[in-house]
């Protein structure tokens, strides 16, 4: 069968080479418009793309032939993956073909702004000559705090210790054998920011990084940081950098991504700011990378068209499994119940057992990939699914341990997720009622019945009269409503561990008084509204 791709956007010609010499015909059409692009985009079985290319879910309904979409670069931002799931279109990226040129573009920038490079240049070239304006800061000796230990992040780490840096990071998810084999020191966030002389961030756009640092939080920076950003725009906050800059808090600000790109008006009045420094999404754009990425795409595309490989797919199990309706309720609870556990484990927990009883331990692997995904939804930058959850898993040294047991005595089937010795909920079991009614059934012994859906709040508490009152009013006073709730205890005046679903998402100020009742314990606020 003879297949037929589009290559957008300025990807390397390296990729027409390689799809030409396994027999697939290119057309290449660098600027087309969102109509163009609607009536074109029906004659192809693939795309390639990189990041100015949007593929909206209405791009994807004319997409008639689409088989796959393919990312020459990181980022997938800009491709609508459910949309493509749902339509049985793969998506693919190459994860790690423009990290160095990343890495380096970063650390150029710390440079740049710590010695006022392009301001300078921009001076002499329009002919003048100015010294002592220009006087700039040694990075030497200086702490460099990184957001985001993942694969730039170390890189920029490696480079930036070679200049006598003082490396910190803040990744709750990175493992403590990777920050120590980086010679990084992982701090809490608020820490990071007291102590960084140089901030940058490399993590994904996601509800936790949009806007990490704001004038919301600017008395927490240690006065006179640089802030650098070659990861996604809205990270640090862009309306708020003139202010941060001209109030004192920040000394200076490198960017080279941004919330909309090409910048609108609203964004090139900010960067305008003689201490801004800005570079047009340059982080990737070497030869080199450029290369890798355009011959990695169109290889992967080209074994994925011919049914040969999926390496580098975002999505591809998730379609076939879609369709078998046994599988699925498991899939959704395994899911949940990962969700669930990364946000009661401690931070930089890395080992977790996965218990399967009864009937869905038929399908153990694929749950485990499940559950995978939803632990691993909260903090890796490319789409986590069924196909990639264990890559990850592998990548950050997760140690997942898998057994299944025979029948269970009260329920017909039992995912129990095990957190181990330090956490402060170690055992939570949870099953499937009907065809999708989610429940937990039990934490650490105690039977408790609640669905998992929504906001959740947890806490452990002495068995006594009064402990659900004040906490209730507590909550009423701040508007919470709740929507039920579920006690557990071993027996009369025994400890016991009380879980509350509210019918909003809570925040720390409002989680606050709730912490400080006497008698309420490892108080934990889970949300499956996002990232589940
Ligand atoms: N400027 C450019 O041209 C380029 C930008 N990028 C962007 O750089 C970013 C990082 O890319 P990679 O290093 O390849 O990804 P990665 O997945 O290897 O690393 C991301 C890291 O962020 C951490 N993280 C996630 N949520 C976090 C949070 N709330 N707080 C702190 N850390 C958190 C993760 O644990 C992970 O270690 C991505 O947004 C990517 O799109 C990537 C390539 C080129
Ligand atoms: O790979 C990424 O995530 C990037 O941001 C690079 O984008 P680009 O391919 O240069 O448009």
């Amino acid at each position: 069968m003879s297949f037929s791709i589009l290559i957008l956007d300025n990807v390397d010609p390296l990729a027409e080479k390689v799809f030409e010499e396994r027999g697939i015909k290119v057309t290449r059409n660098h600027n087309l418009s969102g109509e163009e692009l609607h009536r074109e985009i029906k004659k192809y079985d693939g795309i390639v793309v990189r990041s100015s290319t949007t593929v909206s879910p209405e791009i994807l309904q004319s997409a008639e032939k689409l088989k796959v979409v393919g990312r020459a670069g990181v980022g997938v931002d800009n491709i609508d993956i459910e949309a493509a799931t749902a339509r049985g279109v793969l998506v693919m990226n190459t994860p790690d073909g423009n990290t160095v040129s990343t890495a380096e573009h970063t650390c150029g920038m710390i440079l740049a702004i710590a010695r006022n490079i392009p301001q300078s240049v921009q001076k002499v070239k329009s002919g003048g000559w100015d010294r002592k304006k220009y006087m700039g800061t040694e990075v030497h000796n200086k702490t460099l705090g990184i957001i985001g230990l993942g694969k730039i992040g170390g890189e920029v780490a490696k480079r930036m210790k070679k200049f006598g840096m003082n490396i910190k990071a803040y990744d709750p998810f990175a493992s403590v054998e990777k920050a120590d084999s980086l010679n990084v020191e992982l701090l809490e966030l608020d820490e990071l920011l007291g102590v960084a002389d140089f901030l940058t961030v490399h993590t994904p756009l996601t509800e936790k990084t949009k806007g990490l640092v704001s004038m919301d939080n600017a008395d927490k920076l240690k006065k006179g940081v640089f802030l650098i950003n070659c990861a996604r725009g809205g990270i640090y906050k862009e309306e708020d950098l003139p202010r941060l800059i001209d109030e004192g808090y920040v000394a200076g600000v490198a960017v080279d991504a941004y919330s909309t790109e090409p910048p609108n008006a609203g964004l090139y009045e900010i960067l305008e700011h003689p201490n801004i420094i800005c570079t047009p999404h340059l982080g990737a754009s070497t030869e080199e990378a450029q290369e890798k990425v355009a011959e990695q795409i169109a290889y992967q595309m080209s074994d994925a068209l011919e049914q040969k490989s999926f390496k580098g797919s975002l999505n591809g199990k998730s379609i076939s499994l879609t369709t078998n309706k046994e599988v699925q309720p498991y899939l959704e609870l395994a899911q949940r119940l990962g969700s669930v556990a990364i946000q009661l484990a401690p931070e930089h927990a890395n080992e977790f057992s996965f218990e399967y009883s009864g009937a869905c331990s038929r399908f153990s692997d694929v749950l485990t990939d499940s559950i995978l995904k939803g632990i691993l939804s909260h903090h890796v930058s490319e789409a986590v699914n069924l196909i990639n959850a264990r890559h990850y898993a592998d990548e950050r040294g997760m140690k997942i341990k898998e057994t299944k047991a025979g029948e269970t005595k009260t329920f017909n089937d039992l995912i129990t997720i095990r957190l181990g010795e330090g956490a402060e909920y170690q055992n939570i079991s949870a099953t499937v009622f009907g065809e999708n009614d989610y429940r937990i059934v039990e934490i650490d012994g105690y039977g408790i019945e609640l669905r998992l859906e929504g906001d959740i709040v947890m806490y452990q508490n002495v068995d006594k009269p009064g402990m659900l009152a004040g906490v209730s009013s507590t909550m009423a006073e701040q508007g919470i409503n709740i929507g039920s709730l579920s006690l557990g205890r071993t027996g009369k005046g025994s400890n016991a561990i009380t879980a509350i679903s509210v019918d909003k998402p809570l925040d720390e100020e409002e989680l606050e008084p709730i912490i400080g009742i006497d008698g309420v314990n490892a108080l934990k606020y889970i949300s499956l509204t996002n990232g589940k």
